[in-house]
C-alpha cells in the first residue's frame, strides 16, 4: 500500500503571525488610548496541567504589549473572597479581559464564579451571555480553543461546508462551542462523548475529526477516514520510565499521519492557537471598551 504523510497544520507559526498583527494594532492605538490592554488571570491552587498555558500566556502578552495581571490564590481561599476579586476586576478600567483558569479545586463552584464576570470582559467566552450569542451566531467573545481551531482551518483553506465533522468531547470549554462553530460553518456535526457507543464507527465517517477528550491514545489510525482533516486538541502530560515528561494529544500521531491529509501536532498545534485567540479576544475587548 502507498504510504503518504499528512500535511501539518502549524498552529505555532499562525500564532506568531497573529501576535505580529496584534502587536502592530496595540503599538498604533496605545498612544491614543493612553494605556495598554490588560488581561487578568485568576488561578487557584497549583495545577500542573495548566502550567504550560499560564507560562505561554504570560510570554505572549509580553511579546504583543498586553499587561497581564496574574492573580494566584491558595486552595483554601473562600468563594466569597473570589467573588470580591471578580467584582473588583469587573470595575478595574485597566483590565479588559478576565480569565478564570480551570479546573478549580473541588470545594469551589467555578460555574457560579464565571457567571459573575462582566460578559464584555469574559475573554474565555464562558459566560451564559457569550455562549448564547454563539448559539445565535451573533458576534461576541468566543471560547479560545475552538476559535483557534476554526482560525487554523481557515488559514489552510480547509472546506467545511457540507462536510461530516465529528467532535469527540462535549465540554463547555471546548467540545460544545467547537460543534456550534462547525455548524455555523455549515458542516454536518456529530458530537461524541464518554457514553457514545462504537466511537470508531462514528469517527470513521469524519471528514473533519476534532479530538478533545483528554485521553492519550484515544484515537488510533484505524478510527480515521483516509484523507481526513484531524485536529488534536488534547493536552496530556506523560512521564516516561526515566522520569522525563512530554506533552501528547489524544491522537496516535505517527500512525494517523499516514492516513490523514492534514493533522495538527502536539505541541505546536492548537495550544498556541488558544493563546493567540485569548490575546485577540483581549484586544477586541480593549477596542470595544475604548470605542475604537
Ligand atoms: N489545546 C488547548 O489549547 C486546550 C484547551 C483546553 C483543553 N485542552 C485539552 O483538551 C482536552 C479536553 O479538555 P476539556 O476541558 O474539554 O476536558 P473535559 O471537561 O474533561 O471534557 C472531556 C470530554 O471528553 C469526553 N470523553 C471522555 N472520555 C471519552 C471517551 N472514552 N470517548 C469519548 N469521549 C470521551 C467527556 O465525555 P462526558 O461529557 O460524557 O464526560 C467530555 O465531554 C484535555 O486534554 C485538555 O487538557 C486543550
Ligand atoms: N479558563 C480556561 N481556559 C482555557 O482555555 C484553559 C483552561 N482554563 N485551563 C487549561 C486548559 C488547557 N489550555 C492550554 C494548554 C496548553 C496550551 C499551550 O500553550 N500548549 C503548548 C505547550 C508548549 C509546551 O509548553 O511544551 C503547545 O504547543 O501545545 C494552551 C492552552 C487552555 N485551557
Ligand atoms: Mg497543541
Amino acid at each position: 500500500m502507498e504510504t503518504t504523510t499528512a500535511k501539518l497544520l502549524d498552529g505555532k507559526a499562525l500564532a506568531e503571525k497573529i501576535y505580529k498583527e496584534l502587536a502592530a494594532t496595540i503599538a498604533e492605538l496605545k498612544p491614543k488610548i493612553g494605556r495598554p490592554p490588560g488581561l487578568a488571570v485568576l488561578m487557584v491552587g497549583d495545577n500542573p496541567a495548566s502550567a504550560a498555558y499560564v507560562r505561554n500566556k504570560e510570554k505572549a502578552c509580553a511579546k504583543v504589549g498586553i499587561t497581564s495581571f496574574g492573580k494566584y490564590f491558595p486552595t483554601d481561599i473562600t468563594f466569597t473572597e473570589l467573588e470580591a476579586v471578580i467584582a473588583q476586576l469587573n470595575q478595574d478600567e485597566q483590565v479588559d479581559g478576565i480569565l478564570v483558569q480551570l479546573p478549580f479545586p473541588g470545594h469551589l463552584d467555578s460555574i457560579a464564579l464565571l457567571h459573575q464576570i462582566e460578559p464584555d470582559k469574559d475573554v474565555d467566552g464562558l459566560h451564559p451571555v457569550n455562549l448564547g450569542r454563539l448559539v445565535r451566531s451573533e458576534t461576541g467573545l468566543r471560547s479560545c480553543t475552538p476559535a483557534g481551531v476554526m482560525r487554523l482551518l481557515e488559514e489552510y483553506k480547509i472546506p467545511l461546508e457540507g462536510k461530516q465533522a465529528v467532535v469527540v468531547g462535549r465540554s463547555i470549554l471546548v467540545g460544545k462551542p467547537m460543534a456550534l462553530m462547525l455548524l455555523e460553518a455549515n458542516a454536518t456535526v456529530t458530537i461524541a462523548h464518554s457514553r457514545s457507543q462504537d466511537l470508531k464507527t462514528i469517527t470513521q465517517n469524519a471528514d473533519i475529526l476534532i479530538a478533545a477528550a483528554g485521553l492519550p491514545g484515544l484515537i488510533t489510525a484505524d478510527m480515521v477516514k483516509p484523507g481526513a482533516v484531524v485536529v488534536d486538541v488534547g493536552i496530556n502530560r506523560l512521564t516516561d520510565s526515566s522520569g522525563k515528561s512530554r506533552l501528547v494529544g489524544d491522537i496516535d500521531f505517527a500512525a494517523t499521519a499516514r492516513v490523514a491529509e492534514y493533522l495538527t501536532p502536539v505541541p505546536g498545534g492548537i495550544g498556541p492557537m488558544t493563546v493567540a485567540m485569548l490575546l485577540q479576544n483581549t484586544v477586541s475587548s480593549y477596542l470595544q471598551a475604548t470605542n475604537h
